[in-house]
Order: C-alpha cells, then structure tokens, then sequence
C-alpha cells in the first residue's frame, strides 16, 4: 500500500507523516512531497522511527515522483488562515495549489483515492473533480473532501459536556467543511439528552472549532495537530477498506448523489473502490432539518464557484 502526503512538510502534513510512519500497515511505503526544500529531510528523520513502513520524501516543483504507483493521495498543501479570515478567504491561493496538484495525479496515479484536506474544502473538493472530469479519469468513488476533523471535535466535546467515555461516542457531522455547513447530527448520539440551549451551543462550538483554534494559535496557524490526526484516522480507513476490510464507515464531502447538493458530506462504507456505499445519514431533528435546509445556499455557492474556477 503505497501512501502519498502533499504539503508533507506543513503543520498538518508533519503530523499526519508521524502518525502514518507509526501505524500504517507493516510493508506499505509513505511518499512525502512539498515544495519546501525541507521534505527529504522530514523523510530522513521520520526513517529513523523503527516501524515497517518505508519512507521516502520528494520536494521541487514536480510532485509526480512522489504520486508514481500511490494507492492514496491526501493533500493538505497550501495557505492556513490567521485570525480574521474566513476560509474562503484561501480560495485565491489554494484553488491554483489543489488544480495543479490534482492535474498530476490524473496523469501520475488516477486509480489513487484522494482524500483533500486543503481549505475551503466545499470548494477544492468540486475543483479536484472538475480537473479529473477534463482529465477523462473521474470517478466519484475516489474522491473525498476530509471532513473527519468536525466528527472528532464532536465526539470530543460531546463526550466532555455529559462525562462521557470518548472511546464509546460516535457523531454524525453532515453538509460540508465550514461555518453553517457543518452540522453534527447531535439528536442521534446514542444515550445522550441535550436541552435546546446544549444543542445550540454545542452546534456553534462545532461550527467554530476551527477559529477557536487560529485565534488560540494567534496568527501561527489553524489546526494541524488535531488534523494530522483526523486525516490519519481517515487515510487508514481508505488503506482498510482497499485491503478488503468490511463495514469501515466514515463521515466524508462526496459525490456520492445527495439530494442536497452536488457535494455533501455523510458517513459512507469504505471498499476497494472507494466509496462503496453512500449510507443515508438517518433521522434528524427539527433544528437538523432547519439548519440543513438553510445551509445549503452556501453550499452550493461554495461548489459553484470551483467548477466555475476550472471551466
Ligand atoms: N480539512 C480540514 O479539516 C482542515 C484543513 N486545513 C487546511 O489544510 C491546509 C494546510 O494547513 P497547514 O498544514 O496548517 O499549513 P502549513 O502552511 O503549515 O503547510 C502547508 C504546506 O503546503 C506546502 N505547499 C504550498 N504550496 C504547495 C504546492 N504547490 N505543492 C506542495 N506543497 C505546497 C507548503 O510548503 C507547506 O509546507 C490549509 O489550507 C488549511 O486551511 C486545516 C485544518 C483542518
Ligand atoms: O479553521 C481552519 O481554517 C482550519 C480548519 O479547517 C479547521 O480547523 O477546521
């Protein structure tokens, strides 16, 4: 199983090479790229940890050395927010980052599942699939916004408001990857009662987790820490359901026929292709409902604009 990181040499990127040196599948290689000069360095040092995973790093302008025979492809290259910023405001930078990137990889490894992390996610997810389209090598199946860090933060504050085993606490988060469309489907969390004031709050905590971290981080970042782990828990369940592992589920921004829009996020069973089945993501409440059906404005702005940013 060959993994590929781009931006390997990021906050994220780092983190998410530790975690993935240390618990992918003995026998699998990690291929490191980043236009930072630094990324064979990262991948001499990560070496060094006695596992059986073989690392190698590339850096340059070129990332097809790294992508030649991937399997799985996670990006997380490009600009983080400072304190201020929307993610949106990423857009001008990341979208040309992600386009070129995923230009590559329809050319280098197009059979490769990919999993984007690079914000606005809404956005790159829909820019990723257009430059597949124009590629001719699209497949729905194989594409993935990661969204895995709302599901954590979920089940962490969960599971700290009610004194819960956060081992035993399992949150659906639906829609998309910023703001108002990420929705965690809290009604659904099995034992737990919230009053409406707790679903509330918990809802906006979940919706601004991500600032509550840049403004903490105060101009050196957004998450990295928190998501290096998040995209390792995703990444090892693609390699998990390629390797024929049944019922391996996670939440994730897909193609995958919503009803909602093009690109949505719900929990979908991981296989050797891909997505191999897009789960309904269940009942919801009535504030659910309301907040699904007034996010979606945003949503499919978000998407517009990445198709419109290819064609
Ligand atoms: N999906 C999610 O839940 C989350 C997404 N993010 C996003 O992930 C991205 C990365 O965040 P960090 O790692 O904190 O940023 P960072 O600035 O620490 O690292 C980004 C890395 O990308 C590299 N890079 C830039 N252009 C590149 C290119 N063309 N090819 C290869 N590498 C390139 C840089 O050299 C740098 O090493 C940001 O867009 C951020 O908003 C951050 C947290 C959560
Ligand atoms: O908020 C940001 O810019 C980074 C991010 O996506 C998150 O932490 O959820």
């Amino acid at each position: 199983m060959k993994v590929a990181v781009l931006g390997a040499a990021g906050g994220i990127g780092q983190a998410l090479a530790l975690l993935l040196k240390t618990q992918l599948p003995a026998g699998s290689q990690l291929s490191l790229y980043d236009i930072a000069p630094v990324t064979p360095g990262v991948a001499v040092d990560l070496s060094h940890i006695p596992t059986a995973v073989e690392v190698k790093g590339f850096a340059g302008e070129d990332p097809t050395p790294a992508l030649e025979g991937a399997d799985v492809v996670l990006i997380s290259a490009g600009v983080a927010r400072k304190p201020g910023m929307d993610r949106s405001d990423l857009f001008n930078i990341n979208a040309g980052i992600v386009r070129n990137l995923i230009e590559k990889v329809a050319a280098t490894c197009p059979k490769a599942l990919v999993g984007v992390i690079t914000n606005p996610v809404n956005t790159t997810v829909a820019i990723a699939a257009e430059v597949l389209k124009k590629a001719g090598v699209y497949d729905k199946n194989r594409l993935f916004g990661v969204t895995t860090l709302d599901v954590i933060r979920s089940e962490t504050f969960v599971a700290e408001l009610k004194g819960l085993n956060v081992a035993d606490v399992n949150v659906n988060v639906i829609g998309g990857h910023s703001g108002v469309t990420i929705l965690p489907l809290l009604s659904q969390i099995e034992g737990v009662s919230f009053t409406d004031e707790e679903v509330a709050s918990l809802t906006t905590r979940i919706q601004n987790a991500g600032t509550e971290v840049v403004e903490a981080k105060a101009g050196g970042g957004s998450a990295t820490l928190s998501m290096g782990q998040a995209a390792c828990r995703f990444g090892l369940s693609l390699v998990r359901g390629l390797q024929g592992e049944e019922n391996v589920v996670e939440c994730a921004y897909v193609d995958g026929g919503s009803e909602h829009a093009e690109f949505f996020a719900q929990p979908v069973v991981l296989g050797k292709n891909g997505v191999e089945k897009v789960l309904p993501y269940g009942e919801v409440s009535a504030f659910e409902a309301s907040a699904r059906d007034s996010m979606l404005d945003t949503l499919k702005g978000d998407i517009k604009l990445g198709v419109e940013f290819v064609k």
